[in-house]
């Protein structure tokens, strides 16, 4: 596997490229996906005020997360679920536990879980053919989300899903509705609500304690059972939904030189995870051969969950 990567950067302002063609609808990224411009339900993604049918979802959504998401809880939660004595399933069965979820963090699509796993997984498929370890990602990076089931204690939304954040140190205005932070215990805590807090200057995210949620969870699930993904697809799986660093750029002073590397990839992924949310359905048992094959090839046919 190779990742050295030969595309240009392109972060925040590259999104905004337009093609010089006649459909100004379209934005044009790396490897030929073009993304379409306005979400299902005619928004612009990630437009967290917007106006629609899912905003007031959205925003009680994060201002339950963001009141109860703290230190302590994450530390506690951590230690719960690092236990992996939850359940026995293969990647397969995980993915079809999702069929019953829809997130209620995501402005952007109201559908079945397994729809964006796949939606995902075919968008990277089609750009980068030769990658096949980044298409299981793009397969796995939200079967996390299956914290939300009752064999896992059917967590609340608020601890599964929607953008994560560091906790133990003081959090960035560029989180999504920001303002509801300010009921967190943490928030008025001297030791939690500086610019470092518990942490130091490139301490490498790998000693950050991130909100908890289907991104860290998921990671550990991975990482536990002994994948043989590339370590750019566990910091894909671990940091996909840290938008205020790898779209606003914040808490980069926490980074070490190893997550400035792996920022690139989970950047490409990005795009791929966002702009593939939409109503066409993916034929489920058409491409299911071609999955179980990947996962076969980098995971034992059980994981302990
Ligand atoms: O609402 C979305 C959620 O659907 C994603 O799974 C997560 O990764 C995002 O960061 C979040 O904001
Ligand atoms: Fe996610
Ligand atoms: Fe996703």
């Amino acid at each position: 596997m190779t990742v050295i990567i030969e595309q240009p950067e392109f972060g925040a302002q590259a999104e905004n490229k337009k093609i010089p063609s006649s459909d100004a609808n379209e934005l044009v990224l790396d490897g030929g996906f073009v993304a379409p411009e306005t979400n299902s339900f005619g928004h612009t993604f990630r437009d967290y005020d917007a106006e629609s049918e899912r905003q007031k979802t959205v925003e009680e959504f994060y201002r339950m997360n963001h009141i109860n998401q703290s230190f302590g809880f994450v530390r506690k939660m951590r230690e719960e679920y690092g236990k992996l004595n939850r359940v026995e399933m293969s990647i397969w069965e995980c993915c079809e536990l999702l069929n019953e979820f829809v997130d209620e963090s995501d402005p952007d699509l109201d559908e079945p879980q397994i729809e964006h796993l796949l939606q995902t997984a075919e968008a990277i498929r089609k750009d980068y053919p030769n990658e096949d370890w980044l298409h299981l990602t793009g397969l796995i990076h939200d079967l996390g989300k299956v914290l939300l089931h009752p064999s896992f204690g059917a967590l609340p939304q608020w601890a599964v899903v929607g953008d994560t954040f560091p906790v133990g140190c003081a959090f960035d205005e560029s989180n999504v509705h920001y303002k509801y932070f300010k009921d967190n215990p943490d928030y008025n805590n001297p030791a939690y609500n500086t610019k470092y807090g518990v942490y130091s200057e490139g301490c490498g995210l790998d000693n950050v304690m991130m909100s908890w949620g289907h991104d860290d969870y998921m990671y550990l699930v991975a990482k536990e059972n002994k994948t043989t993904l590339p370590s750019a697809a566990l910091f894909i799986i671990r940091y996909h939904s840290f938008y205020p660093l790898h779209r606003c750029d914040a808490y980069k002073h926490l980074m070490n030189e190893e997550d400035v590397e792996n920022l690139k990839w989970l950047k490409i992924f990005n795009k791929y995870d966002l702009y593939s949310k939409s109503k066409v359905r993916i034929d489920v048992e058409k491409v299911k051969p071609y999955y179980l094959s990947l996962i076969e090839k980098y995971f034992p046919a059980k994981l302990r969950w």
